[in-house]
């Protein structure tokens, strides 16, 4: 394990991202000559099955990024815990991976941190760098709340999916998600990602609802695509993410482009 001894977070309330990445990913790739494509593609898509069973082991949320690079909030996982994972990769795959941990007060902080520890650590070709595990000296990721928006699109079914060519539903999500996480990282420290059929979710600081309802208007005027958006608040990403989507049903219920406030709910 390698921890970065220079840096120390004075920090309340925090949000923390682990970035995975295949180590020597592009060079394996092509050694002895290209290997398969599919190969590749059962490769990534095991490796992130696996990454994301550990991540919700520990109540957080995996994003397949670019499959070669993953990330995960997970507020609750023990950088200790990597080691494990770390392991399980190298017993399972022919590749192994590296991590970087960032912890920061957003999470695009987060993961400018974690990308950073990562690269100094060496390249992402850098045929003698294997399983680095990089954390700072942080407090123990005791660390604060995480809100949660749960997007997706109105009526993608009767507006996209049983109308238009296959090929042109998925650009057209993708249009939207771009919009989406381009200026949810730009206006508000927020990651968004994609994760399937018209959902996007975006993990943020604490920004109050109307920042969604921003966010929701700049994709309708850029793309003319419809979101509608869930909230939720927790101690974990996991637990924002379950309120997210209880909200997101309400929107579906009751045509409200918003549901949820992002806070957290009163004690029974
Ligand atoms: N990852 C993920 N995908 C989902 C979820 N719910 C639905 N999907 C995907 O989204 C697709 C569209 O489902 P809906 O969003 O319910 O369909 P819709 O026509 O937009 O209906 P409304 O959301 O009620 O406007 C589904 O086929 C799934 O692929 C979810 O909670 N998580």
């Amino acid at each position: 394990m390698i921890t970065d001894p220079l840096v120390h977070y004075p920090v309340t309330t925090a949000t923390q991202v682990a970035l995975i990445q295949i180590d020597d990913y592009g060079p394996w790739t092509v050694t002895p000559e290209p290997r398969r494509e599919m190969d590749l593609q059962y490769l990534q898509a095991s490796l992130f099955a696996d990454f994301a069973a550990f991540v919700d082991g520990a109540g957080g949320y995996a994003f397949y990024g670019r499959f070669d690079n993953m990330y995960a909030v997970g507020n609750e996982i023990d950088p200790a815990d990597f080691e494990r994972f770390q392991r399980r990769v190298r017993n399972r795959y022919p590749v192994t991976v590296s991590i970087g941990v960032g912890l920061a007060e957003s999470p695009v902080e987060a993961l400018g941190e974690a990308s950073e520890r990562l690269q100094a650590a060496g390249s992402a070709q850098d045929g003698n760098r294997r399983e680095a595990l990089v954390i700072g000296d942080d407090e123990p990721a005791d660390t604060g709340m995480v809100t949660v928006g749960h997007f997706d699109v109105v009526d993608v079914t009767g507006s996209l999916t049983d109308r238009e060519n296959a090929i042109d539903v998925s650009l057209a999500i993708r249009r939207a998600t771009l919009e989406l996480a381009t200026y949810l990282r730009t206006e508000y420290d927020s990651l968004a990602h994609f994760v399937g059929g018209d959902n996007i979710i975006a993990i943020c600081p604490d920004i109050p609802p109307q920042a969604f309802d921003n966010a929701i208007e700049h994709v309708r005027v850029e793309t003319d695509i419809e979101l509608q958006v869930g909230i939720g608040r927790g101690p974990t990403a996991q637990a924002a993410g379950e309120q997210a989507k209880e909200a997101l049903e309400q929107c579906r219920a009751t045509g409200a482009r918003i549901h949820g406030d992002g806070q957290l709910p009163a004690d029974d």
